[in-house]
């Protein structure tokens, strides 16, 4: 039952706790250029994406939150009915529960009946496969939602400060995901989980054969934070140590940057702290495909189709004003408009030894 429960107070605590932009994105050290000639009517502007082999309305995405009780099924539902309405795609929370309980299975597979054309993507844990899922588990996982991609959540931050948590992430599992993902007949992303991608993972998990990575960075929800108040809650040991590293991690600006840079062909989710339609536009433009957002659908899904329809309606003009006041008449221009890098974005990357031309060059080709 405390898996079931640990499901429910996740929600709970992102919902009703405070446990969002701790620290920066970074995203506000980015600056879109405004073009005062956009030589295009904003009703031309093209915001279709490509994203597992299907066209997305919008370069966005919602990644993957939650399942494994009926309250939580409901939550998939509703944003599984207005992701295919939209022409958006979904990912659903881990899916560890509907393995190993069953009978929550219900709470991911309404997601598909929901959504029957629109990209979904399954979730499990890297911990999972340390602690032995192989590709019956992964099959379970992707069927259970007929899913396009299957997701792989790397958490090892949270995993360490979760008062039952598996910080167990020993290259062999990374090998053992490896040898998995070629039985598989959907592709495998993967994902952080609110603490971002480095340089150095990025180009670990290209060269392990990843290269659909969701760099989740920090700045949205801290899932350390969400394992801090579990652990105030229980009066564990761990609070105050949670406490300390609730910021810890990579900005969502300098992940996106890192993992474009050392993995110039991957495909980027630009997830973490992803909150309006001028957050996507930045990501794109740092280097993203697609950006993904959790939080802030969540808060919208619980107060019905409507608001979360009216809330994306929001992003799309969002964005779309981002792409006409730049000129960028679709994504790919998107991608490649010019921008200004400033303060601790600029900082960040000049001391990981990111030379902003080698950077532009690359920005460029993607
Ligand atoms: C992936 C993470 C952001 C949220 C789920 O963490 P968790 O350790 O409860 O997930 P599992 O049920 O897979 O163990
Ligand atoms: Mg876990």
């Amino acid at each position: 039952m405390s898996l079931i429960n640990r499901k429910l107070e996740h929600v709970e605590i992102c919902l009703y706790e405070d446990v969002q932009g701790i620290v920066s994105t970074l995203l506000e050290d980015v600056t879109l250029i405004h073009q005062a000639m956009p030589r295009m009517n904003f009703r031309d502007v093209d915001t279709r994406a490509e994203f597992l082999g299907k066209t997305l309305s919008l370069p966005l995405m919602v990644t993957g939150m939650t399942g494994g009780h009926e309250e939580l099924g409901k939550v998939n539902a509703v944003i599984a009915e207005v992701v295919e309405e939209l022409g958006l795609a979904m990912g659903v929370g881990s899916q560890r529960v509907a393995v190993e309980r069953p009978e929550t299975a219900e709470s991911f597979k309404v997601t598909r009946r929901m959504a029957p054309t629109a990209p979904l993507v399954a979730n499990l844990g890297l911990p999972q496969v340390t602690r032995g899922y192989g590709v019956k588990q992964f099959m379970d996982a992707i069927q259970m939602i007929e899913a396009n991609a299957i997701a792989v959540h790397l958490n090892p931050a949270q995993e360490l400060f979760q008062p039952e948590g598996e910080p167990e992430y020993p290259l062999s599992a990374l090998e053992a995901l490896r040898d998995i993902s070629k039985e598989l007949n959907v592709p495998v992303i993967v994902k952080e989980s609110g603490t971002g991608m480095s340089m150095e993972t990025a180009k670990l998990l290209a060269d392990h054969g990843f290269k659909i990575l969701d760099v989740s960075g920090q700045g949205g929800t801290s899932w350390i934070a969400v394992e801090m108040v579990r652990n105030r809650r229980k009066g564990n040991w761990k609070y105050e140590s949670s406490q300390l590293f609730s910021g810890w991690g990579i900005p969502t600006a300098a992940s996106i940057v890192e993992t474009r840079y050392s993995v110039p062909d991957s495909y980027i989710i630009a997830s973490g702290g992803i909150r309006n339609g001028l957050d996507v536009a930045k990501s794109i433009s740092l280097g993203a495909n697609i950006a993904g957002m959790a939080n802030p659908v969540l808060h919208h899904a619980v107060r019905g189709k409507e608001q979360l329809k009216k809330f994306f309606e929001e992003v799309a003009f969002q964005l779309r004003a981002a792409m006409f006041l730049t000129g960028s008449r679709d994504v790919k221009t998107l991608r490649h408009a010019p921008l200004v890098i400033s303060g601790k974005l600029k900082d960040w990357l000049e001391s990981r030894g990111l030379t902003l031309s080698v950077y532009e060059s690359i920005r460029k080709g993607a």
